[in-house]
């Protein structure tokens, strides 16, 4: 069986009074594809801030590789060969494609070596048409890609993806799986997500998370037709 790349152990984030994170146990092997999903206030963003660092688990733990990563800043989290991709676009505006993605190459590998990089990823993830615009004057699907690109270019073992294709077109969206399916011959990768139709395109397991706990772990059609996960998506109580 692969390696486990990602690893929570009762992973608990109280504010106050909400446990917004309850218990989690969650694994993740070599180059498996996870989406998170889960109504509103569910506990998905939470739980991703845990594993990315943004936030510290009140209680638990959490493993990358076997390494344990909790309390650890994002940064110290990326060093390790993870790309995260949080709502928070991490691009610059007045740059081009490809110096955006240079630059993200910069902080792994010397001058050259991050030029061939940054050229490497853009033919990977089919950002040639748009290399030499600058990120301002892209539309909002394609700033999603370039935002992939720099989450590639540090070659990560571990992609976290928190939402990539919100607001995106139905091409957009298509041009994002075929990403997404190039990211999972090198990564594992976990995805928050809404977009149902986005989730049935690239993912087989989907984790259901309710009240802050794991409801449920299974293949998407199994997940999609559960009785329990639909209840609990129209806000019906779940037994
Ligand atoms: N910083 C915070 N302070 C207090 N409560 C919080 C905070 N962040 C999240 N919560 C609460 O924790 C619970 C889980 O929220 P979370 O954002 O993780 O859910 P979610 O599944 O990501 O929801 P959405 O799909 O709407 O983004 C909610 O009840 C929310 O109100």
């Amino acid at each position: 069986m692969a390696e486990v790349v990602l690893e929570t152990q009762a992973l608990t984030m109280r504010f106050g009074g909400v446990v917004a994170s309850d218990n989690v146990n969650f694994k993740l092997r070599a180059r498996e594809l996870r989406c998170l999903i889960g109504p509103n206030g569910a506990g998905k963003s939470t739980f991703f801030k845990c594993v990315t660092g943004l936030l510290t688990p009140t209680e638990g733990q959490v493993f990358m590789r076997g390494q344990e990563t909790t309390g650890w800043m994002p940064h110290q989290i990326a060093s390790l060969g993870v790309g995260i991709k949080t709502q928070t676009p991490n691009v610059m505006d007045n740059l081009s494609v490809f110096e955006n993605i240079w630059l993200a190459a910069r902080r792994f590998h010397s001058v050259d070596e991050a030029k061939h990089k940054a050229e490497a990823v853009i033919e990977r993830l089919a950002l040639n048409s748009i290399a030499r615009s600058d990120l301002g004057n892209l539309a909002h699907g394609e700033r999603q890609r370039v935002e992939l690109g720099l989450v590639a270019v540090g070659d990560p073992w571990l992609v976290l993806l928190d939402e990539p294709a919100a607001g995106m077109s139905a091409e957009d969206v298509e041009r994002m799986t075929e990403i997404i399916h190039e990211l999972t011959k090198t990564a594992a990768v976990v995805i928050v997500e809404h977009d149902m139709q986005f989730i049935r395109s690239i993912a087989q397991t989907v984790t259901v998370f309710h009240q802050g706990a794991v409801l449920m772990e299974d293949h998407v059609d199994k997940v999609m037709s559960d009785e329990t996960v639909r209840n609990v998506y129209l806000g019906k109580k779940a037994g």
